[in-house]
């Protein structure tokens, strides 16, 4: 039997008997039509349907040829091909036209001392400053971790110059003509990062007045609540400076909460606030986290515990910062 007519539903062999029966004009032609679908039936039943891929080196001798076909009632539901065959060749008929009009356009000159196009892509920047003559440490933890109390003691102690990403985004929210001030001001009300463009060039600006006007004569900066996210991290050490380590003050949400709340009452900042500490709860573990598991993972993070009483974290800090020889 031939795999089409295998294949048609027994349901539909029985509806075209049936509607032939009704509107044939000669009850024979009917009574032929009604026999052959009931032998298709029978020798379906005992064949298997043939498939085509098991098949398709199998080639059809004149002896195994199948039945006759018997006519064929065209399917409502079957699939017109015509609209693909028109989309196929519009698109095709499209591409050709633009090419030949491409043809025509006149393209960049090669670089007479670039033959080879190497200078068309951008080169790797060299950040500002060399890590071997300025020493960046980056600070990390949730938002209330304790990390502006414990810069404020290396400062004291060691000569860093503390730079707050923070400080400075307030700053240029609040100064006069600033074209970033409204954005600033939306984000740290939701807590959320500010484009890092903005901050790194804020730090960049801040760490090149400290070198220049001699009031960081070590070159020792503690940067404060950066990078928040991987790519901040990543430009921030492309073209600023590499860090040579990062704090990480670890702290529950609880305790950072307790003390955000308590800060939040002569702080004055607009993110102090239970809505504003849940939303930046939130960006720290989404986005903030992965930047300190990423150093974690070449092995430049120093963790410290942040719950115990602000000098017992400045022990711990102390202590752990030596192994870096600082
Ligand atoms: N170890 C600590 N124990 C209790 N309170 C602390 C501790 N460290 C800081 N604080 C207080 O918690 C609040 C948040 O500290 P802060 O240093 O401003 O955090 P961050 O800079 O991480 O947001 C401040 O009011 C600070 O005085
Ligand atoms: O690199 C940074 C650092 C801070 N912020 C914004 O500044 C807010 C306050 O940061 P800060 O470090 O001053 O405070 P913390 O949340 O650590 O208490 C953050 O929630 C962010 O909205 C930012 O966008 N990028």
């Amino acid at each position: 039997m031939h795999p089409i007519v295998a294949a048609v539903p027994r349901q539909a062999w029985r509806q075209l008997a049936q509607r032939a029966a009704s509107s044939s004009s000669t009850a024979s032609s009917a009574a032929r039509l009604s026999s052959f679908a009931r032998q298709q039936f029978s020798t379906a039943a005992k064949r298997p349907i043939p498939s085509f891929r098991a098949n398709s080196t199998r080639s059809y001798s004149s002896s195994s040829l199948p039945p006759p076909t018997p006519p064929r009632k065209k399917n409502p539901n079957e699939l017109k091909f015509w609209p693909f065959l028109v989309v196929i060749a519009l698109g095709s008929g499209g591409y050709i036209l633009l090419a030949n009009k491409r043809n025509g356009m006149p393209t960049l000159p090669p670089k007479k001392d670039d033959p080879a196009g190497l200078l068309a892509q951008p080169s790797k920047p060299t950040p500002t400053f060399s890590p071997d003559e300025v020493t960046v440490i980056f600070v990390l933890g949730g938002p209330g971790a304790g990390k502006g109390t414990q810069c404020a003691n290396l400062v004291k102690d060691y000569g860093f110059t503390h730079l707050s990403a923070g400080d400075l985004l307030r700053a240029e929210q609040d100064r006069p003509g600033s074209q970033f001030g409204e954005l600033i001001k939306d984000c740290i009300k939701n807590g959320a990062i500010v484009p890092m463009e903005v901050t790194v060039q804020l730090l960049e600006n801040a760490m090149t007045e400290a070198i220049n006007n001699g009031t960081n004569p070590n070159k020792k900066f503690l940067i404060d609540g950066f990078p928040r996210k991987m790519d901040q991290a990543l430009k921030f050490e492309e073209v600023v400076c590499p860090a040579k380590f990062v704090l990480f003050y670890d702290c529950p949400e609880e305790e950072m909460e307790r003390r955000l709340l308590e800060r939040g009452k002569t702080s004055g900042r607009s993110d102090d606030n239970i809505q504003s500490i849940k939303k930046r709860f939130r960006t720290f573990i989404e986005t903030s986290m992965p930047v300190v598991d990423h150093y974690e993972k070449e092995g430049r993070v120093v963790k410290i515990t942040a719950t115990a009483a602000p000098q017992k974290v400045y022990e711990a800090t102390r202590n752990e910062i030596k192994k870096f020889g600082i």
